[in-house]
């Protein structure tokens, strides 16, 4: 049953698994979770109904999500120290889907070093590459793009799977840019060398870019995994408009304390419901909302507890600490061209054209993902950096910066120009050795908590950016971009950003968030006294209560990271099955 008012759920209701949050992970757990008619489950979602925002399916209009939209929770960190302490938006997805129902849908595994670092810090192998191929295999559907050409060449269809949940695809309808980047990939291929396809464990290299869409439309989690079973599956309740505002402790076994209670409100005004698991509740609020969540309920550091009147009962120093989340910076240069996306900016009618075609067919400009292309790079191994400050990647396949191109003006900070044809190529910072907090501002559930991502605080993050951006710069010079590009945009400082100190001013000016929080409750051996959940997602020194989303990773993903959430997610279930 679909709730859209936490009124309406039953008091009488008794529930086997409580899940709060309808992202990728709550919407995974949810369904697999319902898969034995003998579990009882209430996923809680804070949001509204997907189907408010008319744009969530539409992938080209993902840039219309962020910010300040009515399926977001429109946040805003705190002064960044190493952006001349700008505040930047920070958009989460409020609603079925959660994050992936606003989110750019580009779909990256990551390199396999990933998946084997994540195995050693925990100390269980079955996180390793080798252990979750068939797990990715099992989320993934491979599809033609909307335009229906032939991929080969564009991706290698043995290496994904073809009957899950999620819609996998390259983008359809080529634009005049592709070629070139893939012209320079070719002259340039010792520095920037052309990979078929990004998800087979080596992401390294320049190739199209895979995104969540299938059939032109957007596959978010709730798309994949609570759209085919909603209607049918009588052991699945859904309540819209919920926010939990603790998680209630309901007695203790074994000398610990039980969470299995969950307290939620439509608003800080409304009424408050209570429904206790008879097993678990589980937390998929997301890396902001589940410490905040944890911090509320008095589970987490108690000098932050207890500065905001809070009783600890579980004193968890990592909760809300080691917050990561990659760096983009949004390089724009002027092309020579009659047409990019910029035009649907510019020309009202043209957009109304493309979204009418869409509308109807669910093809054309708009069936298509943000970034037709991504590179992934490494720092070069006899780098002064790597020397100076470690190597803070997960091994020889994993990179430092990422490349992401897309035709058209792009920048966090300023508004489109009003004219002009362009081409964006950010460079992002994959492997940031900051790390940030979520904090509480105060005891009230309703009041944003204080997020500050740190982004390019370190100096070894500061270096990386600087030394991407002259290889976008080396890339943007090969011989394939002649009488295309037409120079560097002068608005953003780009253009005049030629010393290192100029350009490090530049980054700092343009830089923002790729939204891409991490590890505000990370994973570590259960024997460890560092850490917040152990291998099988249980929150550490309680009983009833597990954390399934993108805070348990104990390192940030190297790679875009919601494909990484939905195999956590799938290895989630099995450990709460066999438990
Ligand atoms: C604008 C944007 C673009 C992105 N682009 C990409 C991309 O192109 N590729 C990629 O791989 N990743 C991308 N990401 C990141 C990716 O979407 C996230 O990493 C992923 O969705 C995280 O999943 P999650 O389940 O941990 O949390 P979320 O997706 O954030 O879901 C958490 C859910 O919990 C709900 N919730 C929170 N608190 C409460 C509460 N107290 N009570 C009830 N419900 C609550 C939220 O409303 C939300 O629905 C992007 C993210 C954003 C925001």
């Amino acid at each position: 049953t679909l709730y859209t008012d936490p009124s309406q759920v039953p008091a009488a209701n008794k529930y086997t698994y409580i899940i709060v949050g309808a992202g990728p992970a709550g919407s995974v757990l949810a369904n697999r979770l319902s898969e034995d008619s003998n579990n009882k489950v209430l996923l809680i979602e804070a949001g509204p109904s997907d189907s408010v925002n008319p744009y969530i399916p539409v992938p080209f209009l993902c840039h219309g999500l962020s910010p300040d939209t009515n399926v977001n929770w429109n946040y805003t960190t705190v002064p960044q120290i190493g952006l001349g302490g700008r505040k930047v938006p920070y958009p989460r997805g409020r609603t079925l889907g959660g994050s992936s129902s606003i989110n750019y849908m580009i779909w990256t595994v990551g390199p396999s070093s990933d998946f084997d670092r994540w195995a050693a810090a925990v100390g269980d192998s079955s996180f390793s590459w080798k252990n979750v191929q068939g797990i990715i295999k099992g989320i993934e559907a491979l599809v033609p793009p909307a335009d229906g050409h032939n991929t080969t060449g564009q991706i290698i269809p043995s290496i994904h799977g073809t009957n899950g949940p999620v819609h996998i695809s390259v983008q359809g309808y080529p634009n005049e840019m592709d070629s070139k980047v893939f012209g320079a990939t070719a002259q340039l291929s010792a520095e920037f060398p052309f990979n078929e396809d990004m998800n087979s464990g080596n992401p390294l290299g320049i190739g199209w870019t895979q995104f969540s869409v299938g059939g032109g439309v957007r596959y978010s989690g709730a798309k994949a995994y609570l759209d085919p079973i909603i209607s049918s599956r009588s052991n699945l309740d859904i309540v819209l408009n919920a926010q939990v505002t603790k998680i209630v402790r309901t007695g203790t076994s074994g000398g610990l304390p039980v969470f299995n209670g969950v307290q939620f409100a439509q608003s800080a005004s409304s009424s408050k419901y209570s429904f206790n698991a008879t097993k678990e509740v589980i937390l998929a609020a997301g890396a902001i909302n589940t410490p905040q969540l944890l911090m509320l309920s008095g589970i987490g550091p108690s000098a932050e507890l207890s500065s905001h009147g809070i009783p600890t009962v579980v004193d968890l120093p990592d909760v809300g600490a080691h917050l990561q989340d990659h760096v983009v910076l949004p390089n724009v240069w002027l092309v020579n061209s009659t047409f990019t996306y910029d035009d649907l900016v510019y020309n009202e009618t043209l957009f109304i054209e493309d979204y009418v075609q869409w509308q109807t067919s669910h093809n054309g400009p708009l069936a298509t993902g943000p970034t037709t292309e991504t590179g992934w790079f490494r720092l070069p191994s006899n780098s002064q950096i790597l020397k100076a400050y470690g190597d803070p990647s997960s091994g020889p396949l994993s990179p430092h910066y990422e490349f992401l191109f897309a035709e058209a003006f792009s920048s966090f900070v300023q508004e489109s120009p009003a004219a002009g044809h362009y081409m964006m190529l950010s460079t992002n910072l994959i492997t940031p050795t900051s790390r940030g907090t979520v904090k509480l501002a105060s005891a009230n559930p309703f009041d944003d908590p204080l997020i500050d991502p740190a982004l390019l605080a370190s100096t070894f993050d500061k270096l990386t950016i600087r030394e991407a951006i002259k290889a976008a710069r080396r890339f943007a010079a090969a011989p394939a971009w002649k009488g295309y590009l037409v120079g560097e945009y002068a608005g953003t400082g780009f253009a005049a950003a030629q010393t290192d100190a100029q350009i490090d001013a530049y980054a700092s000016a343009n830089a923002a968030t790729v939204f891409h929080p991490f590890g505000t409750a990370f994973m570590s051996p259960a024997s460890s006294s560092k850490g917040v959940v152990t291998p099988d997602f249980k929150v550490k020194k309680t009983h009833g209560l597990r954390i399934v989303d993108a805070s348990v990773f104990p390192y940030i993903p190297t790679s875009h990271p919601q494909a990484a959430v939905y195999i956590f997610a799938e290895k989630a279930v099995k450990a709460i099955k066999n438990s």
